[in-house]
């Protein structure tokens, strides 16, 4: 068994499900998906009930420990899968950090992959407001055939690079507002930022994936700071993982008593879904003027086509975009600042490639030139492998499967814990150094590094994987383009450990970079 620093699981809808019943065609025939001769599913390492809990408990050895953590431990404690006991009203969850395994699931999770439910998340759309949800719960809470038809209805929205031309020149208005708050903030003297910039970042995260999921411009970086819709959408952004985590990680109670956490949950939610009930109308009623005012829908923004679709869906992902985006991609920028911070060379060379592409600080990218950035999208994918955001994803079993020799009853959630692997140095040497050449093509021998399969999937896999994809890699392109063509970026900080992973990453230190402005 291969052991590593390993922070977090892909990430936040990472662990919501489905139920379904097709078998892939990718599968391999001659597999022998359910083996007579494996073991049986009871002989599957794992603690007992009463030991995990009580680990749990003040005093106990899981108490306050992230899932990666206590899903490393139990690694050691009983090799590459085992089981984590299901308990009130959970169902067990089997973990394999095996490649083989992997595979093996992902291979066979049909046409309509199921992820486990965040049954808090589901409860609410099923229980406290089934009015908004009664034609879907949204592709986040649901499975099978209904999710199936909603997200072929929505892939040509989220996954076609064409539908998001029309933001790189609003992007662009917002990342140069982030580079002015930069120098606002900044300490003249030292030019570090303060200890809060995680939250400048968050917000202008918030403000990138506000444009895509409501349309409109939220002014949060610094024209509308305490735009109050724009607040409450931000902050419920920011702590629905946690409260995920506490409710449908960790044992709790809340199915059967009220707890304070379930209230806030809900709380958070009904608030927030009723901003983006009121964003979703006010953009109904203004493309309804905008075509009686005859305007042409060619280049349609990603709000009028969903709402195109049904405006009831529009509310929905608005709504799921920002849980489902803002963090993951605000861990990501975070990343990928500590990385070229602590990796100067990589910065500079960075630097020169945007230099090329952007021949003064306001060029304005586009898809011509963001095709000429390889070293730009390689330090991405590094940042991506080097600060794993979260274990990885979960299927539910659509028919018995064999996993490590062990059979695996159909119906059983398995968490696919591939982002372990990702800092192995079995899969990737020299795991622990931030090497975005891994990623292109050897000047020497014009190949490309082998990656072992199913050991690189930040954003999962198959026809469930993440949709805003294409949303993150356009986000992150401009906004880290922006950044490292206006300022060289340094932390003079201990970076040692700088995120901890209760059920995603979260930062765990200040972010007090050093931003210089480059000089041309
Ligand atoms: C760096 C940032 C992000 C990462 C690492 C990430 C990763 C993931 C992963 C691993 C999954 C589960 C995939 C699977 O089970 O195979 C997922 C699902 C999802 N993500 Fe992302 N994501 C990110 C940002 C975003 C953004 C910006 C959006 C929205 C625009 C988004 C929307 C979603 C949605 C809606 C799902 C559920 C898809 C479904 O069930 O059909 N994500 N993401």
């Amino acid at each position: 068994m291969a052991t590593t620093k390993v922070p977090l699981a892909a990430r936040q809808l990472a662990l919501i499900g489905a139920r379904s019943t097709h078998v892939s065609a990718a599968l391999n025939p001659t597999e022998n998906v359910s083996n007579a001769r494996a073991r049986a599913f009871s002989e599957v390492p794992r603690p007992g009930k009463l030991q995990f809990l009580r680990a749990f408990l003040p005093g106990g050895e899981f108490r306050n420990l992230s899932i990666t953590d206590f899903a490393l431990t139990l690694r050691k404690r009983y090799g590459d899968v085992f089981v984590i006991p299901g308990f009130f009203g959970r169902t067990d969850l089997v973990v394999t950090f095996s490649t083989k395994d992997i595979e093996m699931v992902f291979r066979n999770e049909g046409i309509w992959p199921d992820r486990g439910l965040f049954e808090s998340v589901a409860y609410f759309r099923e229980h406290i407001r089934p009015e908004v949800f009664e034609s879907t719960k949204g592709l986040v809470a649901t499975q099978g055939e209904e999710w199936g038809k909603l997200r072929s209805a929505l892939n040509p929205v989220f996954m076609q690079p064409k539908g998001l031309k029309m933001y790189y020149k609003p992007l662009s208005n917002i990342n140069n507002e982030f580079i002015e708050r930069i120098k606002e903030i900044r300490d003249p003297k030292t030019l570090e930022v303060p200890g809060d910039f995680e939250e400048e970042m968050a917000r202008m995260i918030f403000e990138s994936i506000s444009l895509i999921a409501f349309n409109c411009e939220m002014g949060l970086i610094r024209k509308h700071r305490n735009n109050p819709d724009a607040l409450t959408l931000f902050k419920s952004s920011r702590d629905i993982f946690r409260l995920i985590y506490l409710l449908d990680v960790q044992p709790s109670i809340w199915k059967y008593i009220s707890t304070p956490t379930y209230r806030k949950m809900m709380r958070i939610q009904n608030e927030s879904l009723n901003v983006s009930q009121r964003l979703v109308e006010e953009a109904r009623l203004d493309l309804e003027r905008r075509r009686a005012a005859g305007e042409q829908t060619a280049n349609s923004s990603m709000m009028d086509r969903m709402l195109d679709i049904d405006p009831k869906i529009a509310v929905i992902m608005g709504w799921d975009i920002l849980f489902a985006g803002v963090d993951g991609t605000l861990m990501l920028l975070s990343a990928l600042l500590l990385c070229l911070s602590k990796n100067q060379d990589k910065q500079h060379k960075l630097r020169e490639e945007l230099m090329r592409v952007m021949p003064t600080k306001e060029s304005l990218l586009n898809e011509a030139s963001m095709k000429d950035m390889p070293y730009l999208r390689a330090v991405i994918k590094e940042a991506l492998r080097y600060y794993p955001n979260g274990l990885g994803t979960t299927r539910k079993c659509k028919q018995d499967v064999t996993l490590s020799g062990y059979n695996i009853p159909q119906g059983t959630d398995i968490l696919v814990a591939s982002n372990a692997l990702m800092t192995d140095n079995e899969y990737y040497p020299q795991a622990d150094k931030f090497l975005p050449e891994r990623w292109l093509r050897d000047a020497e021998t014009n190949k490309k590094m082998q990656i072992t399969p199913f050991t690189f999937l930040p954003f999962g896999f198959g026809p469930r994987q993440c949709i805003g994809k294409r949303i993150v890699d356009l986000e992150i392109e401009t906004s880290l383009a922006k950044i490292i063509r206006n300022f060289h970026v340094e932390f003079n900080h201990d970076a040692s450990k700088p995120f901890k992973t209760t059920f995603l990453m979260e930062p765990a230190i200040k972010f007090r970079f050093k931003f210089t402005d480059v000089e041309n």
